[in-house]
């Protein structure tokens, strides 16, 4: 079974997906840390975000690996686990260029198929039902208007004690989107087979269950 969640930056999509997984017991694959990783990994070793066969040659050289734990999702590149660093603003800033490249791509997306094919999966990102895996059999477009998903993550970041501005955080989310839904490679679409669910006025308890429902519907399993 393979639950698809996609969507633009700041909709939910990784808590939402996380929840889901943990309700289902299924494991949760969150593939933006993937690209992350590979943007960390450039900065650190100043490599371009343009420089596609640069970036290849980096990703070719290290090996970017997910690991699941009880508490959630481990992001490993050989043995160093980057979990953390890899959510700095400068990683954030950097990573849509990283990811717009064709053949990265291509990389990512065969270790992702390899991923879902060993166990039950929610899985999150921007071509998930689109391109990954076209075959899941739910995929779920989870979207929410801007000035929501900006508060959304105004909020998360001032209870991690910073100080960010709202409508910089606005432009930047609004940027992201722009560079993933306009690149050549995979962009962020929804898929036509997609659920498209706005979360704009739901709280998060909700659409995890919006979701666990379409599963029950799926399946017609009443308890999973
Ligand atoms: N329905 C909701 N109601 C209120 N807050 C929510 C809801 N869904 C998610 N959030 C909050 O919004 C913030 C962004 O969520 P999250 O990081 O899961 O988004 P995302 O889509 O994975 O983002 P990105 O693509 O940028 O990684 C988090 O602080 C999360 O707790
Ligand atoms: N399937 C995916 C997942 C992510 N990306 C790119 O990575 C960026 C970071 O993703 P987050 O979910 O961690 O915010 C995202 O903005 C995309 O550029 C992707 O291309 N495909």
């Amino acid at each position: 079974m393979k639950i698809a969640i996609d969507g633009p930056a700041g909709a939910g999509k990784s808590t939402v997906a996380q929840l889901v997984a943990k309700q289902l017991g299924f494991t949760y694959i969150d593939t933006g840390a993937m690209y992350r990783a590979l943007t960390w990994l450039a900065i650190e070793q100043q490599v371009s975000p343009e420089d596609e066969q640069a970036l290849l040659k980096l990703l070719d050289a290290s090996a970017i690996s997910l690991e699941q734990q009880s508490h959630g999702q481990l992001v490993l590149i050989g043995n160093r686990e980057v979990t953390n660093e890899i959510r700095r603003p400068e990683v954030t800033r950097h990573v849509s260029a990283v990811a717009k490249h064709a053949k990265i791509r291509e990389q990512m997306v065969q270790q992702q198929r390899q991923l879902a094919e060993q166990q039950h999966v929610v899985m999150d990102g921007r071509d998930i039902g689109t391109r990954v895996l076209p075959d899941a059999e739910i995929k779920v477009f989870l979207t929410a208007s801007i000035e929501e998903r900006a508060k959304r993550r105004f909020k998360e970041w001032v209870e991690k004690g910073y100080q960010p501005d709202l409508e910089q955080l606005k432009l930047e989310i609004a940027q992201r989107d722009k560079m993933d839904s306009e690149r050549k490679a995979s962009p962020l679409k929804c898929a036509d087979d997609a659920v498209v669910l706005d979360t704009s006025g739901l709280s998060i308890e909700q659409a995890v269950e919006k979701i666990v429902d379409l599963y029950r519907k799926q399946t017609d399993s009443p308890h999973p």
